[in-house]
């Protein structure tokens, strides 16, 4: 195997990937219930207007009286003014008519009687409670209520279009949705919202000794980690997945990528694909446009990528080929390849930064590295601000599920000591 740099295979999978994330992003939209669960993390595909102002009347921002300001002229502690009770609102009654003179009880959230330009709070005025009001929208026949201030116009009034004015840009094409956004839409009255559809990621996974989490292990069986954590990466980095296992035939995987490929933008695999007897992914993409090459990296050694194009006698294959990514079978070599050659292309299509938090930072202890390759090492730090590292083993998974960090010695250093400076990417975020 010839040695690739990390950074020439990240152009490589880059220049694959570029077109049929773009032409994925401009096909027909989706469009889905403002209200579904799945909105969240999804991307705008055109910009959209608000139909109403919002709020889209205005209303009281307090529960209390809505006043004309010059009623309580010269009003004060010493002075009050009284005022009898008018008509009262509710949120969601339509706006009444303010009486000139009196003090109509409004809620929060209600329409402010027309006529009223302030609201003084309930806590303001004497007494400071509501008696026995009707909603029926007349005056109160006996009710009087003193004030001790006089409210600036406007006061705890929340004018119609204060939040957005009509016709006013709601969100831009390319937005990434959020919960604040998605509530946005919903109270501007965008009921069936137009996303992006997602990148439709065929993920297979191989490996003979490889069973379903739930099954007993046989002797010489290990449980399927890659699967779901791939495909909870993928997914979390704005794709589609159909996960399969394939047994370790080559002809069974041709088959099965023959039969899925063409409802798929791109094809992922895990394992198979290094220097053994029986490399399944190996054997049966090499040779078809998916180039095996190793990369000056660790783990994540052996890679495989390119357009696959299978026999043409395999009609159900596209005949422009699927780009193919192919990961080593260990789990921390194959979540730290989708790390550093995937997902950060999946999160910029997804409106997301495309890749982890950046800092560097100092070494707690001293770590060796072989010089030939980029080492990635996952780790922590402590509560000084320094790096920890664990074992550099591509089968250890635990310590990647604990780890913090990854921490990268570039090529060409064997060997950093404590306090000397490092780069990582920081997970925990
Ligand atoms: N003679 C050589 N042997 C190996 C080399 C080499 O250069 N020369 N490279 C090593 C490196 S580095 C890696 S990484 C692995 C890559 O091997 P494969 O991609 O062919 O992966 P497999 O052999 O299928 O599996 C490797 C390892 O991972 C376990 N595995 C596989 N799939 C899963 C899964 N879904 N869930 C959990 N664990 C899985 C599998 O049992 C193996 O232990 O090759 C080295 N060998
Ligand atoms: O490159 Mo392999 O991924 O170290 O174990």
């Amino acid at each position: 195997m010839s040695m690739r740099s990390v950074a020439d295979h990240r152009r490589i999978v880059d220049a694959l990937l570029a077109p049929t994330l773009a032409r994925r992003a401009s096909s027909d939209p989706e469009v889905l219930p403002v209200s579904d669960s799945g909105l969240t993390g999804r991307v705008l595909s055109e910009a959209l207007v608000s139909r109403d102002p919002l709020p889209p009347f205005d209303n009281s921002q307090m529960d209390g009286y809505a006043v004309r300001a010059a009623d309580l002229a010269g009003a004060s502690a010493s002075a009050p003014v009284e005022l009898p009770i008018g008509r009262t609102t509710a949120a969601g009654d339509a706006p009444v008519a303010h009486l000139p003179g009196t003090a109509s009880p409004v809620m929060t959230g209600a329409a402010i009687p027309i006529g009223a330009d302030a609201v003084v709070p309930i806590e303001r005025a004497e007494p400071a409670r509501f008696t026995a009001l009707s909603r029926d929208g007349d005056p109160d026949p006996t009710g009087t209520v003193r004030f001790a201030s006089v409210p600036p116009v406007g006061e705890f009034v929340r004018p119609t279009g204060s939040d957005l004015p009509a016709a006013s840009p709601l969100l831009p094409a390319g937005t990434r949705l959020t919960p604040a956004r998605i509530g946005l839409l919903a109270t501007a009255g965008v009921a069936e919202v137009p996303v992006r559809p997602r990148p439709r990621i065929l993920l297979v996974t191989t490996g003979d000794e490889v069973v379903d989490p739930g099954a007993a292990l046989e002797p010489g069986r290990i449980r399927d980690a890659n699967t779901p954590m791939l495909s909870a990466a993928l997914r979390e980095a704005g794709a589609e997945v159909t996960a399969v296992r394939v047994p370790d035939r080559p002809e069974a995987l041709r088959t099965l990528i023959a039969e899925r490929a063409d409802a798929h933008e791109l094809l992922i695999t895990s394992g198979g694909i290094s220097m053994g007897a029986f490399e399944v992914v190996r054997d049966a993409l090499a040779g078809s446009g998916v180039d095996f090459t190793g990369i000056a990296m660790q783990p994540g050694g052996p890679q495989g990528a390119g357009l696959l194009r299978l026999e043409p006698d395999d009609a159900s294959c596209p005949a422009s080929g699927i780009p193919a990514l192919c990961f080593p079978g260990n789990p921390v070599s194959s979540w730290l390849s989708a790390e550093m050659f995937l997902l950060p292309a999946l999160r910029a299509a997804a409106g997301r930064t495309a890749s982890l938090p950046v800092e560097q930072r100092e070494l707690a202890h001293a770590l060796d590295s072989p010089a030939a390759k980029h080492q990635v090492r996952r780790g922590r730090i402590d509560e000084r601000g320094r790096v920890h590292v664990t074992a550099p083993g591509s089968h250890l998974l635990a310590d990647l599920a604990a780890a913090e960090i990854l921490a990268h010695v570039p090529v060409g250093v064997d060997r950093l000591d404590a306090g000397d400076t490092i780069e990582v990417w920081r997970l925990d975020v």
